[in-house]
């Protein structure tokens, strides 16, 4: 008999045990298979696939077909892990685009959440994708799609307002009904308080080992981008000597919370 579908209730309750979630970035039916085996809770159809599959220079060119495709290769694999697809940009610049392209995602794709980047601004849009049974996972931090207007993949929140903004955009999020939360390259000491502060799961990216769970960039850990992978990231594959010793000690590091340590943990 298979094993149960892990959803965000399945977080939730992992989230109060204090139990950490274990995420990577996956974008075919071969990663999957082997994430799942590994122990992988959860599954992120990122976006950041246009720089690591396509050699794009940002998230920014990524199309709601590219993934949808990505989304169904991995969602065909995958029998246990949550599988969250990323929404690519101005995929949900209105609510109606939002519902659209969670159709897209979730029915062609067979994600079974789906991610945006932004704040108190995305309330409304979330509100409506939840009451109408898609599962958000939000994202907060260093929001890549944003780069054009960050000027550059710089660390988010280090001052007290920058702080405050994050901390009332992620309980906007959360009222409005998003049951998981990315955060990406903010200082450790302010993830660790929103984990606590937040009913939600946050996961983890250069955001230290406070959170409830981490997630990498598969590419990454893997050690396939040598020279392009940020210093957040670890290579897993060179500690570990193969792919699948690579994800057991990753899921392990995780789990025992001794990844991210000082050496990946910038701020
Ligand atoms: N391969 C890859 N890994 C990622 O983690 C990733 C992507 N691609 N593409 C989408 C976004 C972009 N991300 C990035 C990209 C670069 C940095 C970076 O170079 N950061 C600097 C810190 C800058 C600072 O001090 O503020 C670093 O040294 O890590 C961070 C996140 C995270 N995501
Ligand atoms: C880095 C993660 C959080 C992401 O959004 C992606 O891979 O696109
Ligand atoms: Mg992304």
């Amino acid at each position: 008999m298979p094993a149960e579908r892990i959803t965000s209730t399945t977080l939730a309750a992992m989230k109060r045990r204090r139990d950490a979630i274990a995420c990577l970035t996956c974008y075919d039916a071969a990663f999957a298979g082997l994430l799942e085996s590994a122990g992988l809770e959860v599954l992120l159809v990122g976006d950041s696939l246009g720089m690591v599959l396509q050699g794009q220079p940002t998230t920014v060119p990524v199309k709601l077909e590219h993934m949808v495709y990505h989304s169904a290769c991995v969602s065909r694999a995958a029998a246990r892990s949550l599988v969250i697809a990323d929404m690519p940009f101005l995929s949900y610049a209105t609510a109606d685009r939002a519902l659209a392209a969670a159709e897209r995602l979730m029915g062609d794709g067979g994600a079974a959440m789906v991610k945006l980047e932004g704040g108190g601004e995305l309330a409304q849009t979330v509100a409506r994708l939840t009451r109408f049974g898609v599962p958000v996972c939000a994202h907060l931090g260093l929001l890549p799609q944003s780069v054009h207007r960050l000027g550059g993949y710089r660390y988010q929140g280090r001052d007290d307002a920058g702080a405050a903004r994050i901390r009332a955009d992620a309980l906007a999020l959360q009222d409005a009904g998003a049951s998981l939360l990315v955060l990406e390259c903010v200082p450790a000491a302010l993830a660790q308080a929103l984990a606590g502060e937040l009913d939600m799961p946050v996961i983890g990216i250069g955001a230290g080992s406070g959170c409830d769970g981490q997630v990498l960039v598969l590419h990454d850990m893997l050690g396939l981008l040598p020279g392009r992978s940020p210093t957040f990231s670890k290579d897993f594959a060179a500690a570990y000597g193969s792919v699948a010793a690579a994800l057991a000690g990753y899921v392990a590091e995780v789990k025992e919370r001794s990844f991210p340590g000082p050496g990946h943990t910038l701020y």
